[in-house]
């Protein structure tokens, strides 16, 4: 007979994998022979001084329960020094205030209690209760009857737990990734724009839902066109047309043609009217990349357009309004250039309403592991690579000392050269060999001179001349001659040293 219900009583238990199911076919079932009303299965967390209830079945209702029912200090430190046996009798649940009070958080009416410890391996894992609600309802040959049930009853409130952790764990990683995917989306595609970026894109925020002109400076390809795109798409355009214009790669003789559009005849092979960039970017934003590559007379046309937004397309007579934003890139110095006479100076004032200077690479280097692992992934899918390669410190390290003259774009062909190689990694980087030159100071010193670093943000050579001169001069407190002196230091004849001064303006 006990036999028979021992095996019953397990089958019902393994009947499903959802505790509270298992658990109300068990009750059914034991409740047949034993004087129960229901059951419950508690935790003590006694750091966190609480008890965590886990399921709760009885006639009326079944099913699991994350109720937490904190202890005062004084109640936690009573359950702590409470030495309970594996099988515990209260036939007066009055006689256990502590048992009592955490008891009627959940079914106040219960009045006995037979509760059996439960264990994973050998480590306490809670307490399965058995309650009636008349008292002095229980015997001890019934904690016999459950006893050899206690296996599975644990297994099942294990499995429960670990259920739950996935499921936590799952849905903290589920926040995380829509976190970094709000933040991806946020930042518009833009790699660092929390970090090496942060100062650019604050700028960015600020001017996006205006309709300004905006001049984007830095060295080729460290994300010009990359701000460029995430300006007009947190502005209020974002939906109408954004037109691209790398001036430096249109002929001289097709801009016109092609930035402000043709009418029918208006040259051979005009067959028909044909609408510029400008036109085609209207009510939203064009983008002229590369803008001092534009020759000087294309810049007095835009000019005009810049000033009455409007354009005529060739061969044509009529204005054409437009409203568009316009948002002008370069490498070169325009300033420069307006001194040297090869950049129009009213052109200049016009797009540098408000400029931004993206820093090179070389200048952010905390951005490179986050364009690493982005670059990673991007490539991992256009090559089909089921697992993300990885790199070492080392050669990571390797890549956040290089100088980067090509910025974001090298680095990017770098990896995928990399990736191509190593596609089961670790990456290891080849880095172009940098043009060190080492040279012996006259105290025997190797002193490395790296042109690179200045990439492609060159200074005319006089002007580094003379910064260096004067930086000697700082060094040796204004000494030119003798030991110890300028030109000592700079291992140069003094009155060369002095006549070079002097074509400086340095004396
Ligand atoms: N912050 C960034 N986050 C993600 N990708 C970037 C970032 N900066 C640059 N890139 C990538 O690097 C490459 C070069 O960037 P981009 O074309 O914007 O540079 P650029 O400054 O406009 O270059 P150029 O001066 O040659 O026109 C592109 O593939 C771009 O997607």
């Amino acid at each position: 007979m006990q036999k028979q219900f021992f095996f019953e009583s397990i089958q019902t238990l393994c009947s499903s994998l959802q505790i509270d199911v298992a658990l109300n076919r068990y009750l059914k079932h034991i409740k047949k022979t034993l004087p129960i009303d229901g059951m419950f299965i508690n935790i003590h967390h006694a750091q966190y001084q609480h008890i965590q209830f886990l399921v709760h079945c009885n006639d009326t209702q079944s099913g699991t329960l994350d109720l937490r029912v904190p202890l005062s200090e004084e109640q936690n430190e009573i359950l702590i020094n409470k030495e309970w046996a594996d099988i515990t009798i209260l036939n007066k649940i009055s006689h256990e205030p502590v048992t009592e009070y955490i008891t009627s958080q959940v079914v106040p009416e219960a009045k006995s209690l037979l509760m059996l410890k439960i264990y994973s391996q050998d480590t306490p894992l809670g307490m399965v209760v058995f309650y009636s609600k008349q008292h002095s309802a229980f015997k001890a040959h019934h904690g016999d009857f459950i006893e050899p049930h206690l296996h599975t009853i644990a297994l099942l409130t294990a499995f429960e737990l670990k259920g739950r952790n996935l499921l936590k764990i799952n849905q903290d990683i589920t926040k995380q990734n829509s976190s970094l995917k709000r933040a991806l989306f946020n930042s518009h595609g833009v790699i660092g724009a929390e970090s090496g970026l942060r100062p650019v894109m604050e700028k960015v925020k600020a001017i996006a839902k205006l309709s300004t002109t905006v001049l984007l400076h830095g060295e080729t390809g460290c994300g010009k066109e990359v701000v460029a795109n995430a300006i007009h798409e947190m502005s209020d355009l974002s939906d109408k047309p954004f037109i691209k214009v790398n001036c430096g790669a249109i002929p001289e003789s097709l801009i016109d043609s092609e930035l402000f559009g043709y009418e029918k005849g208006a040259f051979t092979g005009a067959n028909a009217t044909k609408k510029g960039l400008f036109e085609q970017a209207n009510g939203g934003t064009i983008f002229l990349d590369e803008i001092g590559e534009l020759p000087l007379a294309v810049q007095v046309r835009l000019l005009r357009v810049l000033q009455n937004s409007t354009i005529v397309r060739v061969g044509g007579s009529e204005s054409i309004q437009l409203n568009i934003r316009i948002i002008a890139a370069t490498h070169r110095n325009l300033k420069a250039m307006v001194h040297k006479g090869e950049f129009r100076e009213d052109l200049w004032y016009r797009l540098a309403i408000f400029p931004i200077e993206i820093p090179a690479l070389r200048q952010r280097t905390s951005d490179i592991p986050l364009l690493l692992q982005h670059f990673i992934e991007l490539l991992s899918a256009k090559f089909n690579l089921t697992q993300l390669p990885s790199t070492t410190e080392k050669e990571l390290a390797k890549l956040t000392h290089y100088s980067w003259p090509g910025n974001v774009r090298e680095l990017f062909n770098i990896i995928e050269r990399a990736m191509i190689q190593y596609p089961k990694g670790p990456l290891a980087f080849d880095l172009y060999d940098e043009e060190l030159e080492a040279e012996p100071d006259h105290h025997g010193n190797v002193i490395v001179i790296d042109p690179s670093y200045a990439g492609n943000m060159l200074v005319p050579l006089d002007t580094m001349i003379a910064k260096y001169i004067s930086h000697a001069l700082k060094i040796t407190g204004g000494k030119l001659y003798g030991a110890g002196g300028a030109a000592e230091l700079l291992d140069i004849n003094p009155n060369t040293l002095r006549s070079k001064m002097k074509k400086l303006n340095l004396c």
